[in-house]
C-alpha cells in the first residue's frame, strides 16, 4: 500500500508542485522521515510531533519503496493530539477561562489606542492590549462565532464591539506602512497614499521619464540631443546595453531625469525596471519603421506600471515616412489613441539627428509632469530604486539609483533587500561627488556591503542596527525560501528525469542518437542587468534537441573560481562585458575550460545558437597522458554473485587517471580499449595516480587484458573551430 501511495504522491509532486506534507489513511499516519529512510507507521492516535518530513524513495534494501528517487527535506511543527484539543474547545481550558476573567477585569473602562497595519491579527491585538491572546481568541470567537485563535487575523470592528462589551473603549489607529514595516518597508512612503492636503504641502520634484521603444528606433539619439551630449556614437556595437540616468536643466528651470534603457529584445528586464522607477514614458516609434514588437512591450509595461504615455514619432526628417501610419497602428495594434485622431495620449513628431520639434516633446513631458502632480517629502529619510548594480573597481559595490522618495545623505545608514551599509559616497550622473540626493535625483551610492538587485528599493535607515536587522530579516527569509524552491526543484527534476527515463527504458531508446545534447554555461557579465537580459535570452533558447543549463551566473571579471565550477560541470564560460585576467585564461586552458567572450549581446545569443546547431562543435585530439604495465591480474567478488577483472598495475610514465580512455597494448599492437572505471591506491579510491607508484584499475569496455600489457592512458582533448572567433581559450 505504501509503495503505491508513494508513487501516487510522486506523480502529485510532478503533476502539482506541491508536496502534501502528511497523508492520512484511516488508522494510519505515514511519516516521511529523514532522507535515508522512509518509516511506514501504524499510529494509535496520539503521536504527532515535530518531525523532519522527507521522502526517499527506490534506494537500495529498503522496505516498501516506490520507483522514483527524490529526498525532499521538510519540517513540520505538529501539536499533540491533546494539545489539538484543546485548542479546538478552549472554552473547557479552565487557564482560557480565569484568563478570559482577567482579561474582562483588566479592560474594564479602559479607553485604548490600538496601532493597525492594513490587517491586523489577535496576537498583534492582545500584545498592545497587554492580555492573554488566547483569551482574546475565545471572547472574538464567541462573538462572531468564527474559528478564531491568536495568529488570526481580526477586524477592528469585532475587536472593538468586543472590548466595548467589557467597557473598553478602543480606537484603531492605522499607522502608515511605513512605520508598520519599520523591520521590513514592504510599502515604501513614495507608494502610499496621502491626504491632499498633506500631499500639496509636499514640494513638487522633477519628472522620471523612461524612454523606450524598439530597438534603432532613435531613443539614445533623442535623450543625446536632450542633453546635448553624443552617447550613441560610443556605444558599442551601435546599441545601447546599460540602463543610464540622468537629469536635464532645461531653460526654464525646471529639471527632468531622463532614464535610457535598451531596445534589445534581451534586455526586456531592464526595461521592466526601468517603467518601475519612471513617472512618464515617452515612446519612441521611427516614423519609417513603424509599430514594433518591442514597441507593443514597451507599451504593455507602461500600461502595467499604471504610468502615462507620450508618442515620440522619431527620423520624421526621412523621406516618405508616414507619422499618420504610425499614429494610426498604434491605435489599431496597441489601442493608444493619439491627440491627432481623436485620443488623449500626447503625441509630437520628432527628428532626433535635426533635433527638430524638442521642445514640443519637452512642453508635453511638463505638461504631463503638471497633471500628475509629482511631489516627494525631501525631509523623509531617503527611498530610491536600484536601476543597476555592479562591483567596481576601488569602490566595492555600486548601485545605480533614483531618489523617489525623501532625501540621501553621505554616511546614511541604508539597506536594500539582504545588502546594508552606510554611504560612503554619492556621485552625480556625471560622476561628481554630491553630499546630498533629493527625489527624482539618479545617483550613484557607494558604501553597501553587497550587489543590489535592480529594481530593488534602497532605504535610508535610522542606525546601523535597524540596517543590519533588515537584511539579516530579509536574508534569512529570501536563503530559506530559495533553499526551498532549489530543493523541490532538484526533486522534482530527479523524480521526472528517473519517471522518464523508466519510461523510455527500452533497449532501443537507451543508446538513441537522438538523445538530448545539452550546452552548459556559466555566464559573467559587467553588470547585473545584462545577466538578467542573458539569462532571459538562454532560457528561451531550450529547443527539442538541446537542453541549455546555466550553471552559475555572477556580476564581475572571470575567476578561478568560474573555472572551477565549469570544469568540474563541462561547461562553458561566457563573458559579457567583462574581464579576463590573463592568469584565468591559463587556468582556463590548463583544465580544458573554454571561455567565449563577447561585447555585444546579439553578437553572443547568435553565437550560442551556432553552439546549439554545432557549429563549432570542435573536433577532438588524443593526448597521451601515461602508461602503465599490468604486473598482475586478479577478480573481484562483486554483488550479484559477479567477479569484476582488476589490473595490479605499476605506473611507467605520467599518470593513470579515473575516466579516462585507455588502450590496452600487447607485443606492441593494440588489442582492445576501455575507459578507467575504478582506480584504487591501495585500498583507497583516487581519481589518480602517478609514476613509479602501483595501482588496482578496472577498465571497463575490455576485460581481455593479461600480465605483461602496456596500458596507454589518454586524454580527449577539444580543438576548436578555426571561425569560432568568440572564444579565447
Ligand atoms: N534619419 C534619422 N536617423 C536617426 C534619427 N534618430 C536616430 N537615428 C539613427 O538611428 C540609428 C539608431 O539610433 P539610436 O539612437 O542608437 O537608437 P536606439 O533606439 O537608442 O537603439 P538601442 O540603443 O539599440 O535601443 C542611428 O544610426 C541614428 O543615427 C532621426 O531622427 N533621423
Amino acid at each position: 500500500m505504501a509503495r503505491s501511495l508513494l508513487s501516487l504522491l510522486s506523480k502529485h509532486i510532478i503533476k502539482t508542485g506541491i508536496f502534501p506534507l502528511c497523508m492520512n489513511k484511516p488508522q494510519t499516519n505515514i511519516f516521511l522521515a529523514s532522507p535515508a529512510s522512509f518509516l511506514h507507521r501504524q499510529e494509535k492516535g496520539s503521536c504527532e510531533r515535530k518531525v523532519q518530513l522527507g521522502v526517499s524513495v527506490g534506494r537500495k534494501g529498503q522496505r516498501d519503496l516506490a520507483p522514483l528517487d527524490f529526498s525532499l527535506v521538510f519540517f513540520r511543527s505538529l501539536v499533540t493530539k491533546a494539545d489539538k484539543k484543546k485548542n479546538l474547545e478552549p472554552e473547557k481550558n479552565p487557564q482560557v477561562i480565569e484568563n478570559l476573567k482577567k482579561l474582562e477585569r483588566s479592560l474594564k473602562g479602559a479607553k485604548v489606542e490600538i496601532l493597525s497595519g492594513d490587517t491586523i491579527t489577535v496576537k498583534d491585538v492582545a500584545s498592545q492590549l497587554k492580555v492573554s491572546a488566547k483569551a482574546l481568541a475565545l471572547a472574538l470567537r464567541k462573538f462572531t462565532g468564527e474559528p478564531t485563535v491568536a495568529d488570526s487575523v481580526v477586524s477592528s470592528d469585532a475587536v472593538e464591539l468586543v472590548l466595548s462589551d467589557f467597557g473598553a473603549k478602543v480606537s484603531f489607529i492605522k499607522q502608515t506602512s511605513a512605520e508598520t514595516e519599520k523591520m521590513g518597508r514592504t510599502t515604501p512612503r513614495y507608494l502610499q497614499k496621502y491626504t491632499p492636503e498633506v500631499w500639496a504641502s509636499f514640494p513638487l520634484r522633477p519628472p522620471i521619464v523612461t524612454v523606450m521603444g524598439h530597438v534603432d528606433h532613435g531613443k539614445t539619439t533623442l535623450l543625446d540631443a536632450l542633453r546635448n551630449s553624443n552617447v550613441a556614437s560610443s556605444e558599442r556595437g551601435g546599441i545601447t546595453q546599460n540602463i543610464g540616468a540622468f537629469s536635464v536643466s532645461l531653460s526654464n528651470g525646471s529639471m527632468v531625469t531622463f532614464l535610457d534603457t535598451p531596445g534589445h529584445e534581451a534586455f526586456a528586464a531592464m526595461r521592466a525596471c526601468g517603467t518601475q522607477v519612471t513617472d512618464i514614458v515617452v515612446l519612441v516609434v521611427a516614423a519609417n519603421d513603424g509599430v514594433m514588437p518591442q514597441t507593443l512591450e514597451a507599451v504593455n509595461h507602461a500600461r502595467n506600471a499604471n504610468v502615462p504615455i507620450i508618442v515620440a514619432i522619431n527620423k520624421v526628417d526621412i523621406s516618405g515616412c508616414s507619422p499618420e501610419k504610425v499614429m494610426n497602428d498604434l491605435y489599431s495594434y496597441a489601442g493608444i489613441q493619439v491627440e491627432q485622431i481623436g485620443g488623449d495620449v500626447q503625441c509630437v513628431l520628432v527628428s532626433a539627428l535635426k533635433r527638430q520639434g524638442l521642445e514640443n516633446l519637452i512642453d508635453a513631458i511638463l505638461l504631463q509632469a503638471e497633471l500628475s502632480d509629482l511631489r516627494a517629502n525631501t525631509k523623509d529619510p531617503g527611498e530610491a530604486i536600484c536601476i543597476e548594480s555592479k562591483v567596481s573597481k576601488g569602490l566595492g559595490s555600486v548601485a545605480n539609483c533614483i531618489v523617489r522618495w525623501g532625501s540621501f545623505h553621505v554616511q546614511d545608514f541604508v539597506a536594500s533587500g539582504r545588502s546594508w551599509g552606510r554611504i560612503r559616497r554619492m556621485l552625480d550622473d556625471r560622476g561628481k561627488s554630491i553630499s546630498v540626493a533629493g527625489p527624482s535625483t539618479p545617483f550613484t551610492l557607494v558604501g553597501l556591503k553587497d550587489l543590489v538587485d535592480p529594481g530593488g528599493l534602497v532605504c535610508a535607515m535610522k542606525d546601523e542596527a535597524e540596517a543590519k536587522s533588515y537584511a539579516e530579516k530579509l536574508d534569512s527569509d529570501m536563503y530559506l525560501k530559495k533553499l526551498q524552491q532549489t530543493a523541490l526543484q532538484v526533486s522534482l527534476q530527479r523524480a521526472a528525469a528517473k519517471l522518464k527515463s523508466q519510461e523510455a527504458s527500452t533497449p532501443e531508446s537507451a543508446d538513441s542518437p537522438h538523445s538530448k545534447k545539452r550546452l552548459s554555461f556559466v555566464i559573467k557579465a559587467d553588470v547585473r542587468g545584462s545577466i538578467d537580459a542573458v539569462l532571459e535570452c538562454i532560457h528561451k533558447m531550450k529547443s527539442e534537441e538541446t537542453d541549455v543549463e546555466v550553471v552559475h551566473s555572477g556580476v564581475g571579471a572571470v575567476t578561478d573560481s568560474d573555472i572551477f565550477l565549469a570544469a568540474s560541470s563541462g561547461a562553458s564560460v561566457l563573458a559579457f562585458n567583462c574581464k579576463v585576467p590573463s592568469n584565468v585564461i591559463q587556468h582556463a586552458k590548463h583544465n580544458g575550460v573554454s571561455i567565449r567572450q563577447y561585447s555585444i549581446i546579439y553578437e553572443l545569443l547568435d553565437d550560442i545558437q551556432s553552439l546549439q546547431e554545432g557549429k563549432f562543435e570542435p573536433s577532438t585530439v588524443e593526448k597521451c597522458i601515461g602508461t602503465a604495465q599490468i604486473k598482475q591480474v586478479f577478480y573481484l567478488d562483486k554483488k550479484q554473485g559477479k567477479r569484476a577483472k582488476v589490473a595490479g598495475c605499476v605506473v611507467s610514465n605520467g599518470m593513470v587517471a579515473k575516466d579516462h580512455k585507455v588502450r590496452v597494448y600487447r607485443s606492441g599492437d593494440v588489442i582492445g580499449e576501455g575507459k578507467v572505471d575504478s582506480l584504487k591506491f591501495f585500498k583507497e579510491d583516487v581519481l589518480f595516480v602517478s609514476s613509479g607508484k602501483e595501482c588496482g584499475l578496472m577498465i571497463s569496455g575490455f576485460e581481455d587484458f593479461q600480465q605483461g600489457d602496456t596500458l596507454e592512458v589518454v586524454e580527449v582533448v577539444p580543438v576548436s573551430s578555426k571561425e569560432d572567433k568568440y572564444l579565447i581559450t
